[in-house]
């Protein structure tokens, strides 16, 4: 058996996740940590390259790494590919966590082994030098008007449907740490997919808990995607937990949920797939909050169509759960009016080929959701709300308010 990297450097007892984060942040190297939906498993990646190349997802041939993609990404070429150069997996054990290699480093910055042993366990915050945050925060009065505006276009028969989305800013406290944030989304969303992505060059770190899958193929060839939209708490007013099964849906979310399923499978026509299961509309827990799902699954070996995922990734992005219905006419009023630029929110984000226990790879592709930009010592959070003819401007802003509560109880130590 070969020696590992870890091994060959002694790194055995220097192995923390903070280690890692706080030596990759010092070296300005774009990281990343995520754990997938029910699994206890936390990985994390680092690139060499300081500033990661932007492609788009061929599965087929990228190889092994993290893909970031901004909202805005007609053609696929504006996703941040972040090569794995390190990933390493940690296993929770009854008193620590256990690392094992995925990806070993051919070569490393001396440095990087310097600054792993000279940092010890301490956290290093978000910089405070620059209190100027560049995000623009939506006003309540302001998203009520965008809100209507959007109803009027439907009614006047633009679109079906928009997603329409705002901000919303939280200050950190002083002692933030991203790992133990991290840790805390971990255990308190064991089903969504948490993730922490740091890139340097434009000083920002995004962060979130995302209940949506875009596209995801594993090791066996099974592909899923997911149609989730309209929301309500997941509790009733006297604070106790709904069970899924008790739980009614008005017609507005019912529809603007078939909106989505809709486009998905006109996605699957438009490359003449025929043979998938459909499973739901489904209620699901997401935190705080309830969606409904339907699941569409693929397996790409009986059709022989293994880059299904590939073409899916490329037709998908934006579904009508981040967008609208049509596609480009809502795409185009999102731009117009918003009034800030969503960057990476509803982007899509996910491991891409990561090596698994089988030999072989498999790849999770997330919708950017329940997630927050952490730039200079504030977070800011971000929330959409799919808009019917149905919609009420006032109950959608409410609903909005109650997914930034995803992240906001975590930041505010209320879970
Ligand atoms: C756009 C978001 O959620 C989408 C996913 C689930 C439910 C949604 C809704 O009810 O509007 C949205 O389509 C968001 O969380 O920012």
């Amino acid at each position: 058996m070969t020696t590992s990297f870890l091994e060959k450097n002694k790194w055995a007892t220097l192995r923390s996740r903070q280690n890692l984060w706080n030596a990759s942040k010092k070296l300005a190297y774009p990281s990343v940590m995520w754990r997938l939906p029910r699994q206890s498993d936390k990985h994390f990646l680092s690139s060499f390259n300081e500033i990661p190349k932007k492609t788009k997802i061929d599965f087929e041939e990228i190889g092994s790494g993290f893909a970031f993609s901004p909202f805005v990404n007609p053609d696929g070429t504006e996703t941040f590919f972040l090569k794995a150069d390190l990933h390493y997996l940690f296993k929770e054990t009854e008193t620590d966590e256990r690392l094992e290699e995925i990806i070993s480093p051919t070569s490393i910055n001396p440095q990087f082994l310097e600054l792993m042993n000279d940092l010890g366990n301490h956290s290093i915050s978000i910089p405070q030098e620059n209190l100027k945050t560049t995000t623009h925060e939506t006003q309540k009065e302001d998203f009520i008007r965008l809100v209507s505006n959007g109803i009027n276009q439907i009614e006047s028969g633009l679109f079906q449907k928009v997603v329409l989305s705002r901000t919303k800013h939280v200050i950190l406290s002083s002692d933030f740490d991203v790992v133990s944030v991290f840790d805390k989304l971990c255990k308190t969303y064991p089903a969504a997919f948490v993730s922490v992505v740091s890139l340097p060059h434009l000083g920002v770190v995004w962060m979130g808990a995302s209940p949506e899958t875009l596209v995801s193929q594993d090791s066996k060839g099974i592909f899923r995607t997911m149609a989730l939209a309209g929301t309500q708490s997941a509790f009733d007013c006297e604070g106790n937990l709904i069970k899924p099964s008790e739980a009614l849906w008005r017609q507005k979310e019912i529809e603007e949920q078939s909106f989505v399923t809709r486009y998905i499978i006109n996605c699957l026509k438009k490359i003449r797939v025929r043979e998938f299961e459909e499973e739901g509309p489904k209620t699901i827990i997401a935190g705080n909050l309830m969606h409904l799902r339907t699941d569409i699954i693929i397996n790409t070996m009986d059709i022989n169509f293994p880059q299904l995922a590939t073409v899916m990734l490329d037709l998908l992005h934006p579904t009508s759960a981040v967008c609208g219905m049509p596609k480009i006419p809502a795409t185009d009023f999102i731009l117009a009016n918003e009034g800030y630029n969503r960057e990476f929110y509803s982007g899509f984000l996910g491991p891409v080929n990561t090596p698994s226990a089988d030999g072989l790879t498999e790849s999770h592709i997330f919708v950017n959701l329940r997630t927050m930009k952490l730039q200079n010592n504030v977070a800011t959070l971000y929330a959409g709300c799919g808009i019917t003819a149905d919609s009420d401007a006032e109950k959608e802003w409410q609903e909005t308010e109650m997914k930034t509560q995803t992240l906001g109880k975590v930041l505010n130590n209320e879970v």
